[in-house]
């Protein structure tokens, strides 16, 4: 293996894991570390075919369904499974963030930092036939690229999308209708189906749309809606169901099952991406990692988003918050914070973790899978719940 001081990280960096207390020698499983696939459920019995076609074998993830490992190397993107999107990337870490949302039919889901999306794919694939998810980024790019997967995974049938500051998004899920709420099929101004292809009249009516949502949301910072499905709960509502919000203060009953904060960081665990500045230039690396990293706004927005994903959860719902970052600044520290400042929130244990290969992290019941001896990429989880 090769030895951490051999790698070509720069001394600016080096300094940045020091002062983190992160072990450099974590870059040195880049080159080792699987390529993780997650198969979409019914398509397990083209798993044979699927290796023929890569060219190389299927490990079965044990501790996580559906999940397969496959030599590094190994390109997925011109594949026949990829392209028919029997297949998707998304590294094992990333899939047990999930998978400790525990999420069951029927629950309305939020994912507050959505984009591009594989985490938003799986969720949709563990919801089954009722319930909603609902994404949200504040990149509109990268949620367009979330728009696409969906719609090549055919899996956005109960999901919508918005383009929003997760900071201040407000929208609630949609769990039952009214009459009132029904009898709302004649207004123009109603969510018909959804199409990338809309006429003039449609385009107009939106523009207008967007102004009544604009005055009715102010406090969601005007959420764009990009992507809705059938049976999203979209469809027959007008602006003002829609765009129903969440008081500050109130407990909610009608927030969201389960959210998501999966939240913007220095992405320092994900190995395999830091070593791409290689090539990308370590001066990208110090604006987009260090230059964050110094900043106290990473922190404060990790802080926020986390504060408005749990407003926006119901009473008794679950919370996981995830980084790629191994810093105690983005994970514990955070965490700590919350709990001092929000006494309806409790650390939760993560049930399904007893056979995950990650450690407990600097916090009993938060998770660490570290790169070295998870043989996945960084990533740090911890859940909470709402207890009132
Ligand atoms: C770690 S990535 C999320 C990855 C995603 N969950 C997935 O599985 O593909 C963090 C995301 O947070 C988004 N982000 C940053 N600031 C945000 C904000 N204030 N509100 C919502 N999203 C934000 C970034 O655009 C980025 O897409």
């Amino acid at each position: 293996m090769e030895e951490a001081t051999e790698l070509p990280l720069p001394d600016a960096y080096l300094k940045f894991l020091k002062d983190s207390g992160i072990d450099p020698s974590i870059y040195t499983a880049a080159e080792s570390t699987p390529r993780y696939i997650r198969l979409k459920p019914d398509f397990e019995e083209y798993v044979q075919e699927i290796e023929a076609e890569l060219g190389c074998d299927l490990k079965k993830v044990e501790w996580l369904p559906y999940f397969y490992s496959l030599p590094p190397h190994v390109q997925i993107a011109s594949s026949k499974a990829y392209r028919e999107g029997k297949i998707y990337g998304i590294d094992a870490a990333s899939g047990a963030a999930v998978a400790a949302l525990g999420i069951v039919e029927g629950d309305h889901v939020l994912d507050l930092c959505a984009a591009p999306g594989a985490k938003l794919c799986m969720m949709l694939d563990l919801l089954g036939s009722s319930g909603s998810v609902t994404g949200v980024d504040v990149a509109s790019h990268r949620l367009a690229a979330c728009r696409t997967m969906l719609r090549k995974y055919a899996l956005g049938a109960r999901c919508r999308l918005f383009v929003a500051d997760g900071t201040k998004f407000s929208v609630l899920p949609v769990t039952t209708r009214s009459e009132s709420e029904s009898a709302l099929d004649g207004d123009p101004n109603v969510f018909k189906e959804w199409t990338s292809k809309r006429s003039y009249k449609d385009r107009k009516r939106s523009r207008e749309r967007k102004g009544v949502a604009l005055s009715l949301a102010s406090r969601t910072q005007d959420p764009e809606l990009i992507f809705y499905g059938k049976d999203s709960g979209v469809i027959g509502l007008n602006n003002s169901v829609l765009y129903r919000t969440a008081s500050n203060d109130a407990p909610l009953s009608s927030g969201y099952d389960k959210v998501l904060v999966d939240a913007e960081c220095t992405h320092d665990g994900s190995v395999k991406h830091i070593l791409k500045f290689e090539n990308w230039g370590w001066k990208t690396l110090e604006r987009r990692v260090l230059d964050a990293e110094r900043s106290d706004d990473l922190a404060i927005l990790q802080q926020q988003l986390l504060f408005n994903g749990f407003r926006l959860l119901k009473v008794g719902g679950s919370l996981v918050y995830s980084t790629c970052s191994l810093t105690l600044s983005q994970n514990e520290d955070v965490v700590k914070q919350f709990l001092l400042d929000n006494a309806s929130a409790e650390l939760q244990v993560i049930e399904a973790a007893k056979n995950w290969p990650c450690k407990v992290g600097n916090m009993p019941m938060t998770l660490r899978f570290d790169p070295l001896t998870s043989q996945t990429s960084g990533l740090f989880v911890a859940k909470f719940r709402k207890l009132f």
